[in-house]
């Protein structure tokens, strides 16, 4: 928590026009991934018994980073705090990346990383990775807000300048296309699950039994329920104080399915209706994005 206060109070001494740089094409912020440590993991050793969750942003990183903080903890009754949570450079680190070797088993890691930058020894050792995905008008949607509201990335001029950004894929962490695709070719691997954010708000006690036996952890009826009562959208967004301190009321917006509808014009919906059907029509991973229930007025 200290490191992110200190990435804040200097990033607002920073202009907008510097908080952003580009990797390999594509935009990071500065702050929370300098470009050594993109380098830097060039170098990593994956684990095969590692908890790797990977989600493009705004898809729901944190909720599922919970949910599996809760599944891998003890179940003493105890209230679970996050702690112990690695992420890997590109992301805030609770510890630094260089002591990740010396993390006891099983880690527990997190990303926003496109696949063909996380440390190829995550797919060599077939690590077990889960994916989460999330309509892209609600996600466009929650990045423009979380824009405005996190000073370590530059604030959106206007939202019809974002949007138009965000469908182009010119938004920090890059295309959700192009994530959306690259993981389509790993739909099918035996260590990955893909699950969305729209089955998770339908279903979350089934989605939580889901990951939990993916991963091989073993709960009770009863754990999954309780975890599933702690997880819920009002529940996390009232601790969010506690667990994400100034930047909790920005994460835990809303955490609504549709609220596209109050942002999107009608030009702006069709403009993504075709990127989606150029990009992800006829996919595996479309289909499971359900974007005539989700994306349609
Ligand atoms: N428990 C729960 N239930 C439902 N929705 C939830 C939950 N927790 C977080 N959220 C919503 O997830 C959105 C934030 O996504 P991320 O955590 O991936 O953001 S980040 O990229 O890591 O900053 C953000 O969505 P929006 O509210 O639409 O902005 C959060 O509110």
């Amino acid at each position: 928590m200290n490191r992110v206060k200190a990435m804040m109070d200097q990033s607002k001494t920073m202009k907008e026009e510097d908080k952003l740089y580009r990797y390999n094409g594509v935009l990071f912020p500065v702050l929370i991934s300098p470009e050594e440590n993109l380098r830097a993991l060039e170098n990593m050793e994956a684990r095969d018994n590692d908890v790797m969750l990977v989600a493009y942003p705004k898809c729901g990183f944190n909720w599922m980073l919970s949910v599996l903080h809760k599944i891998m903890s003890p179940p003493t009754g105890e209230k679970v705090e996050c702690v112990g949570t690695h992420f890997l450079p590109t992301c805030v680190s609770a510890i630094p990346s260089q002591t990740l070797p010396q993390v006891p088993a099983p880690r527990l890691l997190g990303t926003h990383l496109h696949p063909d930058i996380i440390p190829p020894s995550f797919f060599n050792k077939k690590t077990k990775m889960l994916v989460v995905f999330r309509n892209p008008k609600d996600t466009a949607v929650s990045y423009y807000h979380f824009s405005n509201g996190n000073p370590i990335l530059a604030a959106a001029e206007s939202w019809d300048k974002y949007c138009a950004d965000f469908i182009n894929g010119d938004v920090p962490w890059g295309s959700y296309f192009d994530h959306a695709l690259a993981w389509e070719k790993h739909i099918d691997d035996c260590n990955m699950m893909i699950i969305t954010y729209e089955d998770l708000k339908e279903d979350l006690r089934g989605g939580i039994r889901k990951v939990a036996e993916f991963f091989g952890f073993d709960l009770t009826n009863t754990r999954i329920a309780t975890i599933a009562e702690d997880s819920t959208f009002s529940v996390m967004k009232k601790g969010s104080k506690d667990s994400h301190g100034k930047m909790g009321h920005v994460l835990f917006r809303k955490g609504e399915i549709g609220d596209w509808r109050n942002h999107f014009s009608q030009a702006q919906s069709e403009q993504m209706d075709a990127a989606f059907e150029k990009h992800l029509a006829g996919t595996k991973l479309g289909s499971k994005l359900k974007y005539d229930i989700y994306c349609k007025w």
